[in-house]
């Protein structure tokens, strides 16, 4: 395993990448968006440097990591050499399955392809290519430099060879794992979605203000950020999503709050659109 490619440079394709290169893998990172791919390595970059700052890293370490990242809007190119794919694309099924489609012919046979779907299944996403005991999910959190945990999903018919290879990927970018049981949002975006629509749901109902739901779960119930400034964070265009899978899947419980949908159609994305439950 020394070469890992990394399909979509947003918000979790560019740490994504960052921990891999920092983990010493050679990484292509590929984006049907030029600027986009721009915009990743700068952010890399401004990450490693302030890795430096907080002593976490060192210089060398940040020139090596930068070294080993190449960026690339031409797919052949980036899977040319790869021994291990992780996907990033937004969270919709059809261009998941699209993209694993066109990964399957790519690829050399050994490849694995993993998807860093936040929901959805690896035995679907893996039953549309020729190689569903290679495919797998491998959930990351974000910021991806930050955040100790990848969640790993076995579809049906993902091999155990597969598993253990995409733990000791994981483990090499220094993250623990946990292996979940295929079921729609796994154990931690099925929580997550379920603590911030209900967040969402009081700021609608009137029952504090933002700045109070997030203090309050902050203080009185120890989260690290409170739901709302974390659902800016995750993007909640991408929670829409979650919900609205979460929701046709598992039922009514998931149904997306009506504010959220509201956010989403006014383009009010969270922190990268710069205005969501807060202005940024
Ligand atoms: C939607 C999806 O499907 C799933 C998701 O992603 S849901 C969202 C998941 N994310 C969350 O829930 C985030 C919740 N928030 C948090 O946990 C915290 O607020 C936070 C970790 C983001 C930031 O907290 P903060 O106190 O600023 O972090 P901080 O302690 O400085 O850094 C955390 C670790 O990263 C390290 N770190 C920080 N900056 C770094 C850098 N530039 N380079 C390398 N390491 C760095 C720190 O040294 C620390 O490591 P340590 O615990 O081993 O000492
Ligand atoms: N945002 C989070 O906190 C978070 C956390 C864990 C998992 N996820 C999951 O990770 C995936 C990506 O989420 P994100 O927040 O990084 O999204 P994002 O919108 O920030 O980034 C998606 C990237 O994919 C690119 N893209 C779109 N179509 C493409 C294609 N056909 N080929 C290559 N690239 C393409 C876009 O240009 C963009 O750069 C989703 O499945 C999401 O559910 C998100």
């Amino acid at each position: 395993m020394k070469h890992i490619t990394v399909i979509g440079s947003g918000l979790m394709g560019t740490g994504i990448a960052h921990v891999s290169a920092q983990a010493g893998y050679q990484v292509t990172l590929y984006d049907i968006n030029e600027e986009q791919l721009q915009c990743a390595r700068q952010t890399i970059e401004k990450n490693l440097d302030k890795g430096i700052e907080i002593k976490k890293i060192s210089e060398e370490v940040k020139w090596r990591a930068l070294s080993n990242l190449h960026l690339t809007t031409d797919l052949s190119e980036a899977v040319q050499h790869t021994d291990f794919v992780i996907e990033a694309v937004p969270e919709i099924l059809e261009l998941k399955i699209d993209i694993f489609k066109k990964l399957d012919k790519l690829c050399r046979e050994s490849v694995i392809l993993a998807t860093n779907t936040s929901t959805m299944s690896p035995t679907e996403i893996g039953a549309a290519t020729n190689r569903p005991h290679r495919t797998i999910a491998m959930h990351f959190f974000n910021p991806v430099y930050k955040m100790k945990l990848v969640e790993i999903i076995k579809g049906l018919e993902t091999s155990d060879k597969t598993l253990e290879v995409t733990k000791q990927v994981a483990k090499k970018m220094g993250k623990e794992t946990v292996t979940v049981n295929e079921f729609p949002g796994f154990v931690t975006s099925r929580m997550n979605c379920v603590i911030g629509n209900e967040a969402m749901n009081m700021l609608s109902e009137g029952v504090a203000s933002a700045e109070d739901i997030d203090k309050a779960i902050k203080l009185g119930l120890n989260h690290p950020m409170g739901p709302l400034e974390l659902a800016d964070l995750v993007g909640l265009d991408t929670r829409l999503k979650n919900m609205k899978y979460l929701h046709k899947t598992l039922g009514e419980k998931y149904r997306p709050s009506p504010i959220l949908t509201k956010y989403v159609k006014a383009g009010r994305l969270g922190s990268k659109s710069g205005q969501g439950f807060y202005n940024y």
